[in-house]
């Protein structure tokens, strides 16, 4: 299977508050984008399109490996992904769409992703369990109920496709819809996401006590399967 990775790089990381974009932080020295393409191509995607903030374009050519495709991203993540799809290359028959902001996402959660394609799947999420007790609230805090957390999962990155399949879901979708994943794309389309273990290793930077987790996780050495 030839998959091609989009690397979606192009948000500000409000959250986080740094002076840069946030797949340009440093993780130990590195740039979040890095360490996540890194990962990917050791994972087993043959190729990879980032989708940058145009702006800061030659930032993130400097310190990107020049076999990586480098495109200008949109106002929201579901933009930015589209962008990155019209300009994966014709060999690939996979598409993998990962977060820059998943720095230490290890090979092994990348080829299961890829394993689950390679069997059939068409759409496929790494998802784990939610592990706190989940309540609904009202307008005012207040607890309404709690969920039922034994059906729920948290849905992380890189998610898979079908390159088809993901490219027919995206052409049906309204140009200016804003969903929070691609999984949400494919399944507006009729399509069955497939599930897989994911990876407490893959936990999204958004806030900056997620960064200084992220340094411990390298400090323990526990990011290279
Ligand atoms: N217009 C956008 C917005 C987000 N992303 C990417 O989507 C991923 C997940 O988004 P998030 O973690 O929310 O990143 P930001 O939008 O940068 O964060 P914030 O909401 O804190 O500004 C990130 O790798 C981010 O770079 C993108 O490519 N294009
Ligand atoms: C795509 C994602 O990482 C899956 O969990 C998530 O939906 C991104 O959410 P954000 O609001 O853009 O951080």
């Amino acid at each position: 299977m030839h998959a091609v990775a989009i690397v979606a790089a192009a948000g500000s990381g409000s959250r986080l508050g740094a002076d840069l974009p946030k797949a340009l932080v440093p993780l130990a020295g590195r740039p979040l984008v890095c360490w996540a393409v890194e990962g990917l191509l050791a994972g087993g995607v043959a190729e990879v399109v980032v989708v940058v903030p145009a702006a800061q374009r030659a930032e993130f050519e400097a310190v990107l490996p020049p076999e990586v495709t480098v495109v200008d991203g949109g106002a929201t993540r579901t933009a930015s992904v589209r962008a990155g799809l019209a300009a994966a290359g014709s060999a690939a028959t996979a598409v993998l769409v990962h977060d820059a902001a998943r720095p230490l996402t290890p090979p092994g959660a990348v080829a299961r992703v890829l394993g689950a394609l390679g069997a059939g799947a068409l759409a496929v999420v790494p998802v784990l369990p939610v592990v706190d007790t989940t309540v609904l609230v009202d307008d005012d805090g207040l607890v309404v109920d709690a969920v039922p957390r034994a059906p729920l999962r948290r849905v992380q990155t890189p998610q898979g496709f079908d390159r088809a399949t993901l490219e027919a879901a995206y052409d049906a979708l309204e140009p200016d819809a804003e969903l929070t994943d691609d999984a949400a794309v494919v399944r507006r389309a009729g399509v069955a996401v497939t599930t897989v273990p994911g990876d407490e290793r893959s936990a999204k930077v958004t806030v900056p006590h997620d960064l200084a987790l992220a340094e411990l996780t390298l400090t323990l050495g526990e990011t290279t399967t």
